[in-house]
């Protein structure tokens, strides 16, 4: 469905950046009616990645497609997909009606039909009854759902999230986070999302991408990015608590077989189940010991 190829994104290095590439040598594979997230720590490229994806930037080489279509060059217009951005971004001077009909009319779509197919979308985020209130006139949490609603209204192929629930507190944010998931299901729409929140990663996705410097570290789905991390930075980013890692040689008694790291300040026994395999001996290894 969407195949992202060798990606890189260097911002102007005259504008006070430090010249590193934002996105660099990005390759993602995304299926149809996947849920995809992109997760990593401030600055590894998520939103770079995601504002490539809808046609609001350029990537500076690498290629886009959706489907069999390149679209590096295709207008943000043209690509239907729909996009929730983290302030919503809905237009304060227009009705909840007009807001979800925009990107409609926008389409050329006449007046009545758009405003019917706002009718029926507002009914499935449930905001059917707020269709004449301005967005100052919503909690949060609906002016999230007026910002889905606008998002789907025009039957997009893709549905791109960025961080769209970090302005919604705790409680509210698990309802939306399940409510999002139950809607992308039912109305089978391939979705990226991009967030810091590995939680919320874990919990909403089929597969997670996790970026760091601006290079995927891993993308795999949630289960196995916990059971087989790929690299020390997968390993330690994920887990609440995060993994207690120790750094020494490692040195195996000749009678009984017992491995020991060694470090400076105490020598740690590796439990008989987790014995390294014989090419370790003599190296340095790092250790989790977070778990027995
Ligand atoms: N318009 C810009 N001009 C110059 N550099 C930029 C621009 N936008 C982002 N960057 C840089 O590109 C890198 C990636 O930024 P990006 O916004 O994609 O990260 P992110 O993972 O979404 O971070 P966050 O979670 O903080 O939003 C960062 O080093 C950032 O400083």
């Amino acid at each position: 469905m969407i195949t992202l190829k060798n990606i890189v994104k260097a911002y102007d290095v005259k504008r006070g950046n430090s010249g590193a590439n934002a996105v660099d040598g990005l390759d993602l594979e995304i299926k149809k009616d996947e849920f995809v997230a992109l997760l990593g720590p401030s600055g590894c490229g998520k939103t770079t990645t995601l504002m490539m994806l809808a046609g609001l930037l350029k990537p500076t080489s690498g290629e886009i497609y959706f489907g069999e279509r390149l679209v590096n060059h295709v207008e943000p217009k043209d690509r239907n997909i729909g996009m929730v951005f983290q302030s919503y971004a809905l237009y304060p001077h227009l009705t909840v009606r007009d807001n979800i009909a925009f990107p409609l009319r926008e389409r050329k779509m006449a007046k009545p039909a758009a405003y019917e197919r706002a009718k029926e979308i507002s009914k499935i985020v449930q905001i059917d009854h707020l269709l004449d209130r301005k967005p100052a006139q919503l909690s949060g949490g609906q002016q999230q759902r007026v910002a889905m609603a606008r998002a789907l209204a025009k039957n997009p192929e893709i549905l791109l999230l960025d961080e769209p629930m970090s302005n919604l507190d705790a409680r509210l944010k698990l309802d939306v986070r399940d409510e999002i998931r139950k809607l992308q299901r039912d109305l089978g729409v391939t979705t990226i999302i991009v967030t810091h929140d590995q939680e919320e990663a874990l919990a909403i996705s089929d597969r997670v991408a996790i970026l760091n410097g601006g290079k995927i570290q891993q993308y795999a789905p949630p289960h196995e990015l916990f059971s087989q991390p790929v690299n020390l930075f997968v390993a330690s980013f994920l887990g609440n608590p995060p993994m207690n890692l120790i750094s020494g040689a490692v040195q195996e008694s000749n009678g009984d077989g017992v491995q020991t790291v060694v470090t400076k300040g105490f020598n740690y026994v590796i439990p008989a189940a987790r014995k390294l395999p014989s090419e370790h001996i003599g190296k340095s290894v790092k250790l989790d010991i977070t778990q027995p």
